[in-house]
């Protein structure tokens, strides 16, 4: 039996990063919402007990640094599976790229496994497993709009944001979330007010929300790479109702309401960065 599941590209609405905790992490506050733009991974079973990882990308890892091994591993160790499993990922989501492709893929695993081997995992549990790989896993295992809170692990539902166009640019340089974290002041960023895009969210309310959106790491990362900030300000020229780094970045998005203008954006930012993607809300 082969089971298949989809894994949806995520964006920051808003990011607000509050303090650095005692454990180094930092305490969040974002709104998140997932875009049809996704992964495909499907889940077979092997004769051998071993997980083996297959993708169309040669240069990401087969072994325990993919998140999808490790997700798998976790949980064969956890719930003693003696069984093997073939993971095949298709990867569509461009990689470091503040997208959240690992963290999505990881969801989609601990999804597919709970399903082939009957575990009967509560949310619960599987955000438990989600957080040993990364801070995104709790918000992808929803996949919906919602208001993330803690490290990560705090996901609070809102309603589907607005639907609009959602035009990705990623441009051909990667970031290392780590790093733009080591370099936040929590003095001096800006703070995104999180409970107003979420109320406006709530609100379906459209410009609210434009007006609330905000990303505290976004200046970090600008500094590092100016394209950042060139990209948004050709993506507001040609129409974007707004234009916003996701995540740690590098990825720039543009929302708009029209189709006719979101071509015009794509056909603003082409030939200036090549990764560019047109995809619509998830509902
Ligand atoms: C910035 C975001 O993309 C926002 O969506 C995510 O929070 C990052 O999620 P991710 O890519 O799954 O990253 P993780 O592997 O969990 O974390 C990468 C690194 O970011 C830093 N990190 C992450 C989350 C958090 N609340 N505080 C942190 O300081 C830590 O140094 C960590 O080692
Ligand atoms: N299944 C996977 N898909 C993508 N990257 C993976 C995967 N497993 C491990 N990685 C590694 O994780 C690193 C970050 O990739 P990823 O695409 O998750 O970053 P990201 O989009 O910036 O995530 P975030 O938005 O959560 O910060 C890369 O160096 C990549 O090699």
């Amino acid at each position: 039996m082969e089971i298949i599941e989809k894994a949806p590209a995520k964006i920051n609405l808003g990011l607000d990063v509050l303090y650095k905790r005692e454990d180094g992490y930092h305490e969040l506050e974002m709104v998140m919402s997932s875009v049809d733009l996704a992964d495909h991974l499907s889940f077979e079973p092997l004769n051998k007990n071993q997980i083996v990882i297959e993708s169309n990308k040669a240069f990401l890892p087969s072994d325990q640094r993919n998140n999808v091994y490790q997700a798998a591993a976790i949980i064969k160790e956890r719930y003693g599976i003696d069984e093997g499993i073939k993971i095949t990922i298709k990867k569509n989501i461009p990689v470091a790229a503040g997208l959240g492709g690992g963290s999505t893929d990881c969801a989609a695993t601990l999804r597919g496994l709970n399903r082939l081997w009957g575990l009967h995992l509560s949310i619960e549990e599987m955000i438990d497993i989600g957080m040993h790989v990364g801070t995104d896993v709790p918000y992808c295992l929803y996949g919906t709009t919602s208001f993330i809170a803690g490290k990560g692990e705090i996901v609070k539902v809102l309603k589907p944001m607005p639907p609009c166009w959602v035009i990705l640019v990623k441009p051909r340089l990667s970031v290392s979330t780590r790093k733009i974290f080591q370099q936040v002041d929590t003095r001096r960023i800006t703070h995104p007010d999180m409970k107003n895009l979420a109320a406006a969210i709530l609100r379906q309310d459209y410009s609210a929300m434009l007006q609330y959106m905000g990303n505290s790491l976004e200046d970090v990362t600008i500094t590092k790479h100016p394209i950042i900030q060139q990209i948004k300000t050709r993506m507001v020229k040609y129409g974007a109702d707004t234009a916003l780094m996701s995540g740690s970045g590098p990825t720039v998005f543009a929302l708009c309401q029209k189709q006719s203008r979101a071509k015009r954006i794509v056909n603003g930012v082409k030939g200036f960065c090549d990764e560019v993607y047109m995809v619509r809300t998830l509902g």
